[in-house]
């Protein structure tokens, strides 16, 4: 399968494609660039905007805004069609260390609010990440709801939404868990290992689950999107013309196309010209639609 290039975005971090239905529209991050994209395919056309932070992940919240994890928080953003971006702080977060951010994040099937941090310099690895849930209208202040993670990254919810999926993608780590989730208290437990990327090509990085509960991941490093089925058995593997696939996410009218969305890395780019470029696959599976946010 031919994985069709949508945008040579150059994205340094292209990170948290989200398909909108009501906009048949991908929206996405480039967490350095502190911007967020905006692609349709009715037009071809792409829209970008400057935050003031790095925004990591997205998810919807309605009416054409959205809500973003940023360096020191979760905020409300609403993208205008003049290019302005209002942004509104919606609860601050306490790191553990100075120089962290948020990383990737996503809504649970009842729309809270996931998301995780990182430090920036990871090749201090370490282990002081955390995941931390919102739930729309909250004013209680971020709490961590789980902890000692490097790069907390591969986030996503099974179709019943009682199992939580999470990754490291830190060298040291490479492994995803899956938890089984509380759907009524929004509380992760018995984490176990669900694959151990260290036996498969690339580093874990962001995910989706499509409409058959089996779980995309992108494969940092090595060019490829894996498909696991819900017992964590490799099923099968597709490639992109890139190393490094950081998110995919399921979009279209049908939910039938995987967007890509990848890094494009500082150095000598001669055999990925199109590293940090944003690639559409048929992968012959459906998604689901992303939850958005409970308000
Ligand atoms: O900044 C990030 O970096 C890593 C990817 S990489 O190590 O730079 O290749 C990624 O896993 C993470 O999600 C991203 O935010």
């Amino acid at each position: 399968m031919t994985a069709e290039l949508i945008l040579d975005a150059r994205n340094a971090t292209g990170e948290s494609p989200v398909w909108s239905i009501a906009e048949q529209a991908l929206y996405w991050v480039d967490i350095p660039a502190k911007r967020l994209h905006r692609w349709s395919p009715a037009d071809g056309k792409e829209h970008s905007w400057q935050a003031s932070q790095m925004l990591a992940c997205i998810a919807q919240t309605g009416h054409g805004s959205w809500i973003a994890a940023m360096e020191n928080g979760l905020f409300a953003i609403t993208p205008h069609a003049d290019g302005s971006l209002d942004s509104r702080l919606l609860a601050s977060v306490t790191h553990a260390l100075p120089g962290m951010r948020f990383n990737d994040g996503r809504c649970d099937r009842q729309g809270r609010f996931w998301a995780g941090t990182m430090v920036m310099d990871m090749a201090a690895g370490a282990p002081v990440g955390a995941m931390y849930r919102y739930t729309a209208g909250q004013t209680e202040p971020l709490k961590a709801q789980l902890q000692g993670l490097i790069v907390p990254n591969g986030l996503a919810f099974s179709p019943d939404g009682k199992t939580l999926y999470l990754s490291d993608s830190h060298p040291d780590v490479q492994k995803i868990w899956a938890f089984d989730y509380d759907t009524d208290t929004g509380t992760p437990q018995n984490r176990r290992l669900f694959v151990d990327m260290g036996e498969h090509p690339g580093r874990p990085d962001g995910a989706a689950v499509d409409a058959e509960g089996c779980y995309w991941i992108c494969g940092n490093d090595a060019g490829l999107i894996h498909r696991f089925t819900p017992q964590g058995k490799l099923d099968r593997s597709l490639t992109v013309p890139v190393k490094k696939p950081a998110m995919c996410a399921f979009g279209g009218a049908d939910l039938d196309t995987l967007f890509v969305t990848s890094i494009r890395p500082a150095g000598d780019l001669a055999d990925q010209p199109l590293a940090g470029g944003v690639f559409a696959l048929r992968p012959g599976v459906k998604g689901l639609p992303e939850p958005l946010l409970n308000n």
